[in-house]
């Protein structure tokens, strides 16, 4: 029987403009082809605040320029950023896979992800959105009622809430894909994030950690492994300081001890952990593999990368 695993893509397998996108898609293609090959089932999943950010204020500036357009919210957008990456990820595999001779379908499923709607975090946007911006641009972002934060160093952010995920709407579509050998792209950015409302599911004006809903996906379909494709070889503890040490095979419960103690980035390293600890926790037996994209064939032989089982 085939490994089945969900593989999270970070920034980097996407870069952050269209030509960007272009290039680091065929890049992402070959590390994806390669587990193809290597006989696994794989479910992609995606980060997209760059794209969502760009796409959004693209919308909105069109929406006030030009009458026959109007204003998009952010779950259409984010809507739109799943079928724009998954467009540009979808023919890169595809192409790279039939370049090596193989075969295989892959699509891209249109994935929303209920949220709650008294969970905290609409109450404190943290989810950084887009473009650096200079004082100027974030004062006029600011008077459109949008939350614009200073990052030290770099300028001005848009921020978000991100709330947790709760349900994947379309699981049972992924799962028909993936048990049909198929190779498929779903949850992207995070899923479309909805509140359900009876039987209507209304757009949330939110971002899902993608990360999160990674592991909620590895979960649902009943994963072997969650693989995180980040921009480092290994995760360290003591980040930068004289003592840090980079993290081989890790248990859960050591996994847990070092994001007590705060060694992992609230808005980058820790929401993998969190992914990783939980899907674990809640599939008995499975692993969690946090690596870079270069270090994948590498790591799946066991010879570097950060694992936590
Ligand atoms: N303890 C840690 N070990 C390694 N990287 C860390 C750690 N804490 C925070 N990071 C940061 O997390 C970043 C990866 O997370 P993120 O930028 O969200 O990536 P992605 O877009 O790939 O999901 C790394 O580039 C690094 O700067
Ligand atoms: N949705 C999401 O987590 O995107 P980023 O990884 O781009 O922040």
């Amino acid at each position: 029987m085939k490994k089945k695993v969900v593989v999270a893509l970070g920034h980097r397998a996407l870069g952050a403009t269209l030509p960007e996108q272009m290039t680091a898609v065929k890049k992402t293609a070959v590390s994806i082809a390669d587990l193809v090959e290597e006989g696994y089932q794989v479910v992609i999943t995606h980060s997209n605040a760059p794209q969502l950010g760009m796409i959004h204020t693209a919308m909105n500036e069109f929406g006030k320029t030009h009458e026959d357009y109007t204003p998009a919210p952010m779950s259409v957008c984010s809507a739109m950023t799943q079928g724009y990456i998954g467009y540009d990820l979808q023919n890169a595999i595809r192409e790279e896979l039939l370049n090596r001779g193989i075969f295989r379908t892959v699509s891209t499923v249109l994935t929303q992800v209920t949220v709650d709607p008294y969970d905290e975090a609409f109450y404190t946007p943290t989810k950084v959105l887009g473009r650096i911006m200079n004082a100027e641009d974030a004062a006029a972002e600011r008077k459109k009622g949008n939350y614009v934060v200073e990052v030290p160093g770099q300028g001005y952010r848009r921020v978000v809430a991100s709330p947790n995920p709760v349900d994947i709407v379309e699981i049972d579509a992924i799962r028909t894909l993936v048990n049909a050998d198929q190779v498929v792209i779903a949850c992207g950015g995070g899923g479309i994030p909805v509140l359900q409302q009876n039987n209507h599911l209304k757009g949330a004006s939110a971002v899902i950690e993608k990360d999160l809903t990674a592991g909620k996906l590895a979960e649902q379909i009943d994963a072997d492994e969650l693989i995180i494709l980040t921009s480092v070889e290994k995760v360290c503890i003591n980040l930068a300081a004289d003592n840090e040490e980079k993290l081989g095979q890790i248990s859960v419960e050591e996994a847990k001890k070092y994001m007590d103690e705060g060694h992992f980035g609230a808005y980058n390293m820790l929401p993998k952990f969190q992914a990783s600890v939980a899907f674990i926790e809640n599939r008995e037996g499975r692993s969690a593999l946090i690596t870079s994209f270069d270090k994948l064939k590498e790591s799946l032989k066991g010879r570097t990368g950060t694992v936590i089982k």
